[in-house]
C-alpha cells in the first residue's frame, strides 16, 4: 500500500490532532504517502485534501481541536455524496482511509465501504467515550478533567451562599462524561441516560441530604438523561422541594477544547500508530481500540450497533459516597 489518506470528523475531540501525527509518522515510517483530509466527509466530497510529510505535522501533538478540522456532513448520508467522496479518492489514488471520529463517523465507513471496495480503519475520537470495542476514546479524559476543573469551582459559590446547583455536561447518548465527573468531583448525584433515575428520586436523595445538614449541593446533569435539560430539571426540582436556592450551570463546549491531558496524548499516539500497523497487516474497516491495555481491532457493524454498558460498580459507587 502506498497512499493512505486520514481525516477527522464529527465533533472535534482533545487528543485528535496527536492521533494524525501519530499516523503520518507511522505511515511515513512504511513508505506510504499520507493525504490529509479537509473537514471530514465534506472535504472528501469537495476532493479539500493535500500530502502531509513528517514536518507538517510537528508541533501539533499538544494543541486542542482537529489541525484538519472537521464537520457534520449531510452530503455524505446520500449516495450521490458518497459517489463524490469515492471520486476523490480515486483521483488521488487513495488505497485506504483513517478515519477518526465517533460512532456516526464509523456509520458513514461503515455504508461507503460496502458501496466501494476502500479499506478503511477507524481511531476512536469523541469526548462521548460511547463507542463499543475501546474503553476509552480520545478526548473523554480531557472533557472529564474540563468538566471536574469547572466544577470544583462551581463549589466554592455554591457552598459560600449554601445553594444547589445543577451542571449540564456533554453526553449525547451517554453518561460517561456525567458519571465520571460526578464521582471525580464529589457530586450529591448524576442524571445519566442509561439509569432510570426520576424526579421524584433525586428530591427524596437531596430531602436526605438536607436532613444531614448538607447545606449546598451539585448534581451533575448528562445532556441525553431521560428527565430534560438541566433548566427544566431545576424547574421540576424546585417545585417539590425549594430548600435550597437552586441555580444552572452548562459546561457546553468548554469541554470539547484546550489541551489534550497526558492520558489523552499516550491514547491517541497508541490508537493513531496501531491505526497503521493495522492497515499494514491487511486489516480493513474495523475500529482501533485499547481494551484492557491492549490493541484490539474490533469491526465497525459491531463498534457502531453493540453499546458499550457503563460500568454499574461505579453507579452504585458514586451513589454510596454522596451520602
Ligand atoms: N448513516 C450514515 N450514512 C452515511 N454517513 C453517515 C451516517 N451516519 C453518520 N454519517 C456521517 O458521519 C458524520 C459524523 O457523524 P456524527 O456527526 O454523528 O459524529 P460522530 O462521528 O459520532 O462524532 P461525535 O459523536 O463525537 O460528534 C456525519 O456528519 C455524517 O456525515
Ligand atoms: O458541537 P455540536 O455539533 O453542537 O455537537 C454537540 C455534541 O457533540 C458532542 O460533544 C460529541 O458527540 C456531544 O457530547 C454533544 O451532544
Ligand atoms: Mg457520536
Amino acid at each position: 500500500m502506498k497512499r493512505i489518506a486520514v481525516f477527522t470528523s464529527g465533533g472535534d475531540a482533545p487528543g485528535m490532532n496527536a492521533a494524525v501525527r501519530a499516523v503520518v509518522r507511522n505511515a511515513s515510517f512504511h513508505d506510504m504517502h499520507v493525504y490529509g483530509i479537509r473537514r471530514g466527509y465534506e472535504g472528501m466530497i469537495d476532493g479539500d485534501l493535500e500530502r502531509l510529510e513528517r514536518r507538517d505535522v510537528g508541533n501539533i501533538l499538544h494543541r486542542g481541536g482537529t489541525v484538519l478540522k472537521t464537520a457534520r456532513s449531510q452530503r455524505f448520508m446520500t449516495p450521490e455524496g458518497r459517489r463524490s467522496a469515492y471520486e476523490t479518492l480515486l483521483a488521488h489514488d487513495i488505497e485506504a482511509c483513517i478515519a477518526i471520529g465517533g460512532n456516526g463517523t464509523f456509520t458513514g465507513a461503515s455504508v461507503f465501504t460496502e458501496e466501494y471496495d476502500i479499506p478503511f480503519i477507524g481511531v476512536p475520537g469523541t469526548i462521548d467515550n460511547d463507542l463499543y470495542g475501546t474503553d476509552l476514546t480520545i478526548g473523554f479524559d480531557t472533557a472529564v478533567n474540563t468538566a471536574i476543573e469547572a466544577v470544583d469551582k462551581i463549589r466554592d459559590t455554591a457552598d459560600s451562599h449554601n445553594r444547589l446547583f445543577f451542571v449540564e455536561v456533554m453526553g449525547r447518548h451517554a453518561g460517561f462524561i456525567a458519571l465520571n465527573t460526578a464521582i471525580g468531583s464529589g457530586a450529591a448525584s448524576a442524571l445519566i441516560p442509561e439509569t432510570d433515575t426520576t424526579i421524584e428520586d433525586l428530591v427524596e436523595f437531596l430531602k436526605m441530604g438536607a436532613r444531614r445538614k448538607k447545606l449546598f449541593s451539585v448534581v451533575i446533569v448528562a445532556e441525553g438523561n431521560k428527565n430534560g435539560n438541566a433548566s427544566e430539571i431545576a424547574a421540576q426540582v424546585k417545585e417539590k422541594f425549594d430548600f435550597y436556592d437552586t441555580k444552572v450551570t452548562i459546561i457546553g463546549h468548554l469541554q470539547r477544547g484546550g489541551s489534550p491531558t497526558a492520558l489523552d496524548r499516550v491514547l491517541s499516539s497508541r490508537l493513531g500508530f496501531h491505526a497503521v500497523e493495522g492497515l499494514v497487516k491487511g486489516h480493513k474497516n474495523v475500529m482501533t481500540g485499547l481494551v484492557n491495555g491492549k490493541i484490539k481491532y474490533t469491526p465497525f457493524a459491531e463498534a457502531i450497533t453493540k453499546s458499550k454498558s457503563l460500568d454499574n460498580d461505579l453507579v452504585r459507587m458514586a451513589e454510596i459516597l454522596a451520602l
